[in-house]
Parts: structure tokens; sequence; C-alpha cells
């Protein structure tokens, strides 16, 4: 068996799935062993049996079939009582992996989300998972379980016959060196397969998320193409795999049947010169067959450590991947809140290659209509990103009342900024119930008014089953604008002081821009509102606007000052004034 250092460590940490359940192992542990003694015990009644019936010993043959009858059914049950307890734990074990695993995800740093696919997070929960809780509990258990066997089983040959049971034992050695031979080649192979299986999750789930654009860009053969090489791929890894153990059992049941041919010929001879009864012939040929078929067992059990072993490393190997530093944050609980917001020479990189966000200084007064205007990619979204604390600053502090962000309580944050995305999610649920994920305390004369504020209250009221109404998959089935207030009403429910907004980039119709417009008037009267803004209204109507250009705040004021002194907001401004003379739209990226 190759089992090396770091596979200790790999196995020392699945045993810690399975310490809270040992009572249950210990049972299931000896309701096998009750199986290997109830097997043993039987060629030795069969045999007898035989034996007294040639003998014409009729009541011993009742006692025998009493006998071997009782034995039969503490075998049947101590079967079953093994398969509901393996079940159990296989199950619990499964369980247990996956909710740790989920539990991981949700409390990952944004940050986390950048480097990984979300198929290879599906692929390691669904199929690596289920591989290894199915090894340790059922093969865990069969390994100790066959070995025990091996032993005790040996221990009778040997005693029956000690040529014949050296005959057996012939054939060990050769299965061996074959098990452990395929052994390496298949845990290459199941690494290469578990890779494949990670973008074919991967691929999948892109392609479900991405269909429109999928369709849009008229790209449905490409990605059916790649999909269909995925697919062979897997297809021609996972027979190879089966061809490569299928080779292996082949080699070895020929080893065995050639051993069992030299244990009924060397028997016969033995009973034939009197050296052997035929009574330890029958047993013996039977239990030959148990102590070969365990013997296989064992050797077998190589090639299923070494598929665990390749799971449990990716498993684990996630987990650590996502071991991210636990970034301390603070405890402070957010009270009263004002709504001030302070940037403090704030700098900001995704990664060691550019300096994303330089060196801003930035103070935003409460209850005020902010607008952010800029290039594509001058920093607009990165700056809610810092606010809504999904990535931390390289250098600099931010502020919400005086207390730095990074001293804020996880639930206070988030209570208090509330962020309303382009294209906003929800869940397939009802609208109700969408709007409830936000503040599961809202009563329905709750919703009812933050879906006023948003004007969407109407909207919804004249769908066929009102507030539940379910939404399709991402809210398919109401429009861009619809969703955005929507999406403003779910913001309003969670009673925070600050919204951020990222206005819709797509064209909306004249009526939901009015009405967003609107709802972001009224909401700004009592809240701190940041508004990517795209859409001229916005901008000329904001207490403030933000100019950023590269990463900088390059201009801070109202319009009219702006357009006075600021070259950036200027060009911003001349180079969509032909499009806004001809739609409300854009100042920005
Ligand atoms: N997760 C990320 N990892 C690495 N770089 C990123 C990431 N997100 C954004 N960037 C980079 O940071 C810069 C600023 O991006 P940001 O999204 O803040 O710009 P933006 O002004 O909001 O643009 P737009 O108006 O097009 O949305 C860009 O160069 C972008 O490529």
């Amino acid at each position: 068996m190759v089992i090396n250092k770091k596979d200790i460590v790999l196995i020392k940490r699945a045993i810690q799935y399975i310490k809270p359940y040992k009572i249950r192992f210990i049972f299931a542990f000896l309701t096998i062993l009750l199986g290997i003694i109830t097997d043993i015990i039987q060629p030795l009644l069969w045999a007898k049996l035989i034996v007294n019936l040639f003998g014409n010993n009729f009541p011993k043959v009742i006692d025998n079939i009493l006998l071997i009858t009782i034995v039969f059914l503490v075998n049947s049950l101590a079967g079953f009582m093994r398969l509901y307890l393996t079940s159990f734990l296989s199950q619990q074990i499964i369980f247990d992996l996956k909710k740790d695993i989920y539990n991981r995800i949700l409390n990952l740093p944004i940050k986390a989300f950048d480097k990984m696919r979300t198929g290879d997070f599906m692929s390691r929960l669904e199929g690596d998972v289920g591989g290894v809780a199915d090894i340790i509990t059922n093969q865990l258990i069969n390994t100790i379980v066959e070995i025990l066997r091996v032993i005790i089983v040996g221990i009778v040959i040997f005693s029956i016959n000690i040529h014949l049971a050296l005959l057996v034992l012939i054939c060990f050695p050769v299965t061996y060196v074959i098990y452990h031979k395929f052994g390496v080649i298949i845990r290459k192979e199941n690494e290469k397969l578990f890779e494949l299986n990670d973008n074919y999750f991967s691929h999948i789930h892109q392609t479900i998320s991405g269909i429109r654009e999928i369709k849009s860009l008229g790209a449905n053969i490409l990605s059916f193409r790649n999909f269909l090489e995925l697919s062979t791929s897997l297809k021609v890894k996972a027979l190879k795999i089966n061809i490569i153990s299928g080779v292996s059992q082949m080699i070895s049941q020929i080893v065995n049947f050639s051993s069992e041919i030299l244990v009924m010929l060397a028997g016969g001879y033995f009973v034939y010169k009197g050296t052997l009864t035929m009574e330890n012939f029958i047993a013996f040929t039977s239990y030959s067959g148990q102590f070969s078929n365990s013997l296989m067992s064992v050797t077998r059990i190589n090639a299923s450590i070494q598929q665990v072993l390749t799971s449990l490393e990716r498993i684990f190997g996630l987990l650590d991947n996502l071991n991210y530093d636990i970034e301390p944050i603070g405890k402070q609980k957010l009270k009263k809140v004002n709504g001030s917001i302070v940037f403090k020479n704030v700098s900001f990189q995704y990664n060691e290659e550019n300096q994303v966000l330089k060196n801003i200084n930035l103070n935003i007064s409460s209850n005020k209509k902010i607008a952010i205007v800029g290039q594509s990619g001058s920093g607009k979204t990165t700056l809610f990103n810092l606010l809504l604390r999904f990535y931390r600053p390289t250098k600099g502090i931010i502020t919400i009342d005086g207390i730095p962000l990074i001293d804020i309580d996880e639930t206070s944050l988030r209570e208090n900024l509330a962020m309303v995305h382009q294209e906003p999610y929800f869940m397939t649920l009802s609208i109700k119930e969408n709007l409830k994920l936000a503040s599961p305390e809202a009563t329905d004369k709750d919703l009812i008014e933050a879906c006023k504020i948003a004007y969407i209250h109407d909207f919804i009221n004249s769908l066929p089953d009102k507030y539940d109404t379910v939404l399709g998959e991402n809210g398919i089935t109401i429009s861009g604008g619809q969703k955005q207030r929507l999406a403003i009403a779910r913001a309003l429910l969670r009673n925070a002081k600050i919204i951020l907004f990222d206005e819709a980039t797509s064209a909306l119709d004249n009526e939901s821009q009015i009405k967003i417009k609107e709802a972001i008037d009224q909401i700004a009267a009592k809240h701190t509102v940041l508004i990517i803004a795209h859409r001229l209204v916005t901008v000329l109507e904001a207490d403030e606007i933000i100019v950023m250009s590269n990463g900088e705040v390059v201009g801070f004021g109202n319009h009219n000052s702006l357009i006075k002194n600021n070259e950036i907001y200027q060009k911003l401004y001349k180079s969509e004034i032909t499009t806004i003379t001809s739609t409300p739209k854009v100042v920005g990226g």
C-alpha cells in the first residue's frame, strides 16, 4: 500500500469526522464480526450435515439443520444491521462534510471567489464527498473486518491442514503485487478524472448562468462542442479506470482460481491417502474460498484507499485553500447611525499588479444624494466594494460616523448598509419571501410600505398572485426597471441608513426611470444614498458628485461648480451630451 506521511495527515483529518459516531461504528463493527463468525461456522455445519447424511444418522441431521437455520438467521440479521449502520454513518458523514464545506463557502471573503470557479465547489461538494463518506464507512470497516477474517480463517485452515493452507497462501504475493501496481495507476487516473469533473461542473454552471449571453452571441454550438469534448473525456477516462480495475481483478481471479484447483487436487489426494477426513476437506474448500476472497478484498482495498486519498486531498485542499487568514472584524455595534462616510488616504489593489484606487480622500455627509461618475474602470464599483467590506483597503481608513469600518461588527454593518445592484438577484421564491430575506420580521404592512416608496406596489398588486407571485430564476419574469424597484424596496426593508445604488446601464423605459428617481429622492431625505450614476438626471440632481479617473478622485462638488471648474467632468459631460439630448442617458461608465 502506497501511503506516505501526507496521506496519514489526510486520514487523521478524515477520522475527525468519524469520532462523533464512534459508538455506532463499534456497533457496525460488532455486527460485521458476528457476520464473520457465522460465516465461519456455516461450512463446518454443512460439512457435518453431509457427513451425517452419508452416515444415515438422521437425528443428527435434524440437529444440524436446526443449527444451520439458527446460524443463517443470525447471519442475515447481522447483515441487515450492518447495512443499516453503515448507510446511516455514510449519510451522516456526507452531511457533516457538506455542512462544513458549505459553511466555509458562505463565510469566505469575496476575494476567494475571484480565484475559485463555481464548478470546483460543486464537483467537490457533490462528487468527492460522497465517495469519501462511502469509503470511510464501507471500505474502512470492511478493511478491518477482512483483515480479521483473514486472521481467523487463516488460523482455521492452517489448523485443518498446513500443506493445503500454504497452497492457498501462494496466490497472495502475486495478487498483492498486481493490486499494488494497479493501485498506483488507478490513483493517478482518478486525479485526472476529478480534474475533468471540475472542468465539467464549471462549464455547465457557466453555461446555465450565462445562457442569455450565449444565446445572444449565437455561441450555442461552441458551448455544446465544449460540453461534448468534456463529456467525452470524462466518459473515456471513467471507462479507462474501470478497464484497469477490471484487468487487475481478472488477473487476480485467474491466480486465485489456479490456487483453488491446486487445493482441490492436493486435498483430493490427501483424502484418497487417508490423511484428511472428508468432513475437513469439505470445510476446507469453503474456508479457502473465504480466505482467498478476504485476502483479495484486503488487496483491493488498496485501490479504494488510493481513490479516497485523492478525494480527501481535494476536499481538504479546497477547505485549506479557502482558509483565508481570518481578518479580524471588530465588535463595535452601530447604534443610531447618522450615515456620514469618510475615506482617508485610501488606496487599494485587487492583486499585486495594479493599483486600482489611489489615495482617495472623501467626506460624505449624511442624508445626501451623492453621484459617482467616471469612465469605465475608473474605480467606482471598487469604492462600493470597500465600503461593503468585501475587500480591505491596502492603505488608509474608511469610517462610518467616525467609526473605522474594520471595527464595526458584521451584523451591525450589514444592517446599516444596503446595496441595490444593477442586475438585482432574486431567488425563485415569492415576492413576499424575497423581500423577507432582507428582514424576516417585517410585517405585510412593512412590505407594502417599502414597496410603495419604491413605486413597485401598484405593479405587484396588478399581478394575479400579488405579493405571493413567484419570481422566475433571477427574477426573469419582471423587467429590469421593476427588478431595481423591487431591490430598492428590499434595501428599504433592511432599514439601512446608507444605501448604495448601482444604476442600471441598460436602457430603462421612461416610466421606470422616473419612478426609480422618485423612489431615490424620497429615500435620500432620510438616508445617505451613493449612486454610481449612469443617467444625466441623477447627476444633475445629486447633492454632490464624485468624479473618478484612473482610481483617483479628481472632482467633488455639485454639477454647477464642476461644470465650471473640473476639466474631466466637463469632458465626461461633453462626450455624452449628444446622447443626453436624445435620451436621458449617460454620464460616465
Ligand atoms: N475582482 C477584481 N479583481 C481584479 N481586478 C479587478 C476586480 N474588479 C475590478 N478590477 C479592476 O479594477 C479596476 C476598477 O474597476 P471598477 O469595477 O471599480 O471600475 P468601474 O469604474 O466601476 O467600472 P464600470 O463603470 O465599467 O463598472 C478595473 O481596472 C478592473 O479591471
